[in-house]
């Protein structure tokens, strides 16, 4: 019989072998590295799985727990690279106090990640906020915490944007509560990885209908009921730098972006007469639970995703609140129509057919450009 294993492969199966047994509750040391298991329950083997995935991919450092796929764990935190001590993030509240004194706001997805960071900044500035989404609790908690702090009230409506009766409804209840807003903030998404082959009906529909019809529904209902009132406002759409280039493996989610963003473009050009603007923020990897949960949940790929940016770090929540601030602020108000990009140059990283050079040493250009001038002719 002819055993053909590597040691590369024998050391994914003794890795698998140490899952198993982490998976009923032990702890195991390979190569000076301890890893316990974070998850208890069924969740163990997947966590352990997840582990071994990793490893394989990118090594975990000496030490570093294993946290995968455990909602109980913090998620993990890829070191950002050296040159991310020039760009370090600034995440104080860049507008004047009182930049949003007087003025309503509603927030789709106000509940969590970036939404609740841009609530956050709107009513630290003044702003009666209301925020919107399916889970209730999440928006009372946040509405309570932001209102602690702020002093200004935050009231939380559950809607599923989906719904175009539940979206008339919500807006009804915020009428009543604040009046039509000043500033509208489209955030609300749904998204996962997924090889394309594997998707059903149901998971394309989804993510179209939160992402591109919810915010469809959202902003022509406010659009036709502030019109009516002659009321200006000041739209934001937040959509994904893979918008514009399409993705695959999240092909839904950046089918539905792309249709937002020309939802936006459009009626900035067709709604400006009635006082109303229309941008959008396209913004790169930025870690949140939403975000990163669904689309790296093993945690293999944010080395990875950080070596390609430019900047040597994630963004910051509080980085896409001083933007989505200034662009609905009246500041702004010859903003219109305008896709902004903020991804540490993640985008065009990606994009220049000749940036893997970066990895070329000193040394090695020497090499390259001495053979590059001993060419003589084409
Ligand atoms: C090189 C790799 C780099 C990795 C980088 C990682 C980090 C990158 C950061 C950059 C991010 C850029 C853009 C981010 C955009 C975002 O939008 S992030 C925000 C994400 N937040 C959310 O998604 C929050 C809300 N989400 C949800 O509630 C759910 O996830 C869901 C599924 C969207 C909606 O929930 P629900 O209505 O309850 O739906 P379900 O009934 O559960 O499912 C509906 C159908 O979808 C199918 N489905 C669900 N999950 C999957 C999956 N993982 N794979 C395949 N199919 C899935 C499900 O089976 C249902 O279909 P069927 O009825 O046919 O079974
Ligand atoms: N984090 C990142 O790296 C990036 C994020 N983005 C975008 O930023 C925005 C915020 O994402 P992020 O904060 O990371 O992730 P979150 O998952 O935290 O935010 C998504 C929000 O959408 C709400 N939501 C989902 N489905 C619905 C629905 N059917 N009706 C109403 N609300 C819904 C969720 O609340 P609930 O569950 O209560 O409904 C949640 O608050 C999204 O538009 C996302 O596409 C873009 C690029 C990068």
């Amino acid at each position: 019989m002819n055993f053909d294993l590597s040691h590369e492969k024998l050391f994914t199966y003794l890795l698998i072998l140490c899952s198993i047994i982490i998976s009923f509750g032990g702890v195991v040391r390979t190569h000076k590295t301890t890893y316990r298991a974070c998850a208890v329950g069924r969740l163990n083997m997947a966590a352990a799985a997840a582990v071994v995935f990793r490893r394989n991919l990118f090594p975990l450092k000496l030490g570093q727990k294993a946290c995968a796929l455990h909602s109980s764990c913090a998620l993990r935190d890829a070191d950002p690279l050296p040159q991310a001590s020039f760009f370090p993030p600034n995440d104080a509240t860049m507008l004047p106090p009182g930049s949003f004194s007087d003025k309503v706001a509603f927030v789709t997805g106000g509940g969590t990640g970036l939404g609740r960071a841009m609530t956050q900044g709107l009513s630290q500035l003044g702003a009666t906020c209301v925020i919107a989404s399916r889970k209730l609790e999440v928006l009372q908690k946040t509405a309570e915490e932001i209102t602690a702090q702020t002093g200004n009230k935050v009231f939380p409506v559950a809607c599923d944007v989906r719904d175009p009766a539940a979206v008339a409804q919500c807006l009804d209840q915020m009428e009543k509560l604040t009046g039509l807003p000043d500033v509208v903030i489209n955030n609300a998404a749904g998204n996962f990885v997924s090889p394309s082959e594997k998707l059903s009906p149901n998971g394309w529909k989804t993510i179209v209908d939160i992402v591109l019809n919810g915010t469809a529904f959202v902003t022509l209902e406010l659009g036709k009921r502030l019109i009516r009132q002659d009321k200006g406002a000041s739209f934001l759409a937040i959509t994904t730098i893979y918008a514009e280039s399409g993705s695959g493996f999240v092909v839904p989610s950046a089918s539905a972006k792309a249709g937002v963003e020309a939802l936006y473009k459009s009626l900035a050009a067709e709604w400006g007469r009635y006082g109303l603007r229309f941008n959008i923020i396209q913004p790169g990897p930025i870690r949140t639970k939403g975000a990163f949960s669904r689309l790296d949940p093993t945690g293999a790929f944010e080395k990875s995703m950080i070596g390609r940016i430019p900047v040597g770090r994630l963004g910051t929540p509080n980085e896409i609140k001083n933007l989505a601030l200034y662009m609905s602020s009246h500041y702004a108000t010859w903003m219109s129509g305008a896709v902004v990009r903020l991804d540490g140059g993640e985008y065009v990283s990606m994009a220049g057919e000749f940036n893997d050079l970066r990895k070329v040493s000193k040394q090695q250009w020497d090499l390259i450009e001495a053979m590059i001038r001993q060419t003589k002719g084409s």
